[in-house]
């Protein structure tokens, strides 16, 4: 009978229209979540594809490796959010995640460990933000891709969750201006609003923050923790300016800090370590700069001796400082030394034959070793060749050297500012070794990479010719005629990136694969040389492998006599 009444059947086919609508927006976000879907996967795979090509080479470049990071960890995240609304993207996503249960897969600590890194070069090397947003480091590097709103918001957000303020506004503000030119958005607006009010806020920019809080609350009239915010900032704003009428001679009010004096660097930290840092960043960044009357002290030779061996084949040495002395050797690892120690250091697993323990049998297995199980054969002849070459330049007994140490830095990769010497404090430094402090430092340089960052050109004129506009008139161009040509001078080429620096002596060593640098940790007293702390520089591209061979004072009585203070050499 539901079919004979007409009004029946229209309230029905009102439902039924209803019900269509429904569905076709539910085809709709079908529609859209697949083509998204579509577009994130196709990303993934170009940055995937990229780096494939040449792992290492993508990976030596700083941006390059917190886009591949931030993939395998967000962007693969908010997939399986997508995937795993349906039975069919479910059944996959539990596929595709026992595949990955054989490695290490990156999460959000790694994520965090790459965004830091990334901050730690910005800092150290002045990176601008919209620059390193645009893929490229110093106008040289190119990352394969610009960072988007949303990759730029990621690393707002990890160094907003690290309590680093400073660089959350950088990034949120990075993030802003990017979103507001994306035609495909990669994240909300009133997100980065959030962040870049708050962390604003903690900055010390009460005002601005509120600003952006009530951009925030024109766009979500709802938002909780805005419409609570902005109470608090206005609070904030008005209790401020009660204190700035009550005393005027404050240096860090609104103001001051609106005209963009910062709070980010603490005011508690000494001053000595404010001063080191300083000389640190700077002499990373190449703009340390020797004295005339010191750099004329400087030389280079061929060193012949003390040993024969060196008398047939001498030593390209640099003396790039004089007290502490400071050697660069250069050439003294070859390239088969140099494969073969990467190698020590790299943990390995080699097959052998075996007798399992427990049934007696041989069987052969697979394990780890250490690099001092298989220091045999072909190893041993390099470790003891690289010793012998030592003891051959500075004539140095090596019984008592330490082994070799090797270090890989990643992007970011550094070492603060330390001294290689135990000094007095530290009574049992080495005593396991009971051969003393380490009076000597040995540092090879195995591979490296810098970033060159300009020609510092110094033209030299040479002679005294005029140049067309300072010619005068009544005397013409004299009798020599005018300047033929310019004589350039390439001074120096500023290189920035994994240097090892001397913040007491402001120089920085930018030695090439193969070389070394030398110095004495201890005066002749056996004192602790001060003037010898040192740092390595973060990465900035590529990798960085050296190796420290650390000689010791015992069995150098005579090789390096006892004085009482007088720099021997
Ligand atoms: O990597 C460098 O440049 C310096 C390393 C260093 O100082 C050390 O390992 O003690
Ligand atoms: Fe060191």
């Amino acid at each position: 009978e539901v079919f004979t009444s007409m009004s029946d059947m229209s309230h029905l086919l009102a439902t039924e229209g209803e019900m269509i609508r429904a569905v076709e927006g539910y085809i709709t976000a079908q529609e859209e979540k697949l083509e998204k879907l579509k577009r994130d996967v196709f990303e993934m795979e170009r940055i995937h594809d990229e780096a494939s090509r040449s792992p290492e080479n993508f990976l030596g470049n700083p941006i390059n490796a917190y886009l591949l990071v931030k993939q395998l960890t967000v962007d693969w995240a908010d997939l399986q959010t997508i995937m795993s609304d349906d039975s069919t993207g479910k059944a996959m996503l539990n596929n595709l995640t026992s595949m990955a249960d054989f490695l290490r897969w990156p999460d959000e600590e790694d994520l965090t460990g790459v965004a830091t890194a990334l901050m730690r070069l910005q800092d150290t090397y002045n990176l601008d933000t919209a620059q390193l947003a645009r893929g490229n480091i110093n106008g040289k590097k190119q990352a394969y891709r610009e960072l988007t709103a949303a990759d730029c918001f990621e690393l707002g957000r990890q160094s907003y969750n690290t309590g680093d303020h400073y660089h959350t506004m950088l990034w949120m503000n990075e993030a802003l201006k990017r979103q507001e030119m994306e035609s495909n958005k990669t994240v909300d607006h009133a997100d980065i609003l959030e962040y870049l009010a708050f962390s604003t806020y903690m900055q010390g920019n009460v005002r601005q923050a509120l600003k952006l809080t009530n951009e925030l609350l024109a766009e979500r009239p709802n938002h909780q923790r805005a419409q609570g915010n902005k109470i608090y900032y206005e609070e904030a704003l008005q209790a401020q300016q009660v204190k700035k009428l009550g005393d005027d001679g404050d240096s860090l009010g609104v103001d001051a800090i609106e005209k963009g004096y910062t709070v980010s660097e603490s005011v508690d930290v000494p001053d000595a370590w404010q001063k080191e840092r300083r000389a640190y960043e700077q002499l990373c960044r190449g703009e340390g700069k020797i004295s005339p009357q010191l750099a004329k002290r400087l030389s280079c030779f061929y060193q012949y001796g003390p040993s024969d061996l060196l008398r047939i084949s001498p030593v390209k040495t640099e003396v790039v400082h004089i007290d502490p002395t400071i050697f660069i050797y250069y050439d003294v690892l070859s390239d088969r030394e140099i494969a073969i120690i990467k190698e020590l250091a790299t943990p390995m697993f080699k097959r052998a034959t075996v007798q399992n323990y427990k049934t007696g049998e041989l069987e052969t297995a697979s394990y780890r070793i250490s690099k001092s199980s298989w220091l045999k054969g072909e190893d041993h002849e390099v470790v003891a060749g690289v010793n012998k070459r030592i003891g051959s330049i500075t004539g140095l007994n090596m019984d008592t050297a330490e082994e070799l140490q090797v270090a890989n830095y990643g992007i970011g990769g550094h070492y603060e500012p330390h001294f290689d010497f135990a000094r007095r404090e530290e009574k049992d430094a080495f005593k396991s070794l009971g051969t003393g402090n380490r009076i000597a430092t040995y540092l090879f340089y195995i591979e490296v990479e810098h970033l060159h960052l300009e020609d510092n050109v110094e033209v030299v004129r040479m002679g005294i010719y005029p140049m067309k506009d300072e010619i005068d008139p009544e005397l013409g161009l004299g009798p020599w005629g005018n300047r033929m040509s310019t004589l350039l001078f390439y001074m120096s080429d500023v290189e920035a990136g994994g240097a090892t620096v001397f913040p007491y002596l402001n120089l920085s060593l930018w030695p090439k694969k193969g070389a070394a640098a030398f110095w004495y940790n201890l005066h002749p007293s056996g004192e602790g040389d001060t003037l010898t702390r040192h740092a390595a520089c973060p990465v900035l591209v590529g990798t960085k492998w050296v190796s420290n061979k650390w000689i010791h004072e015992r069995g150098q009585e005579f090789r390096r006599p006892c004085a009482q203070n007088y720099n021997a050499l």
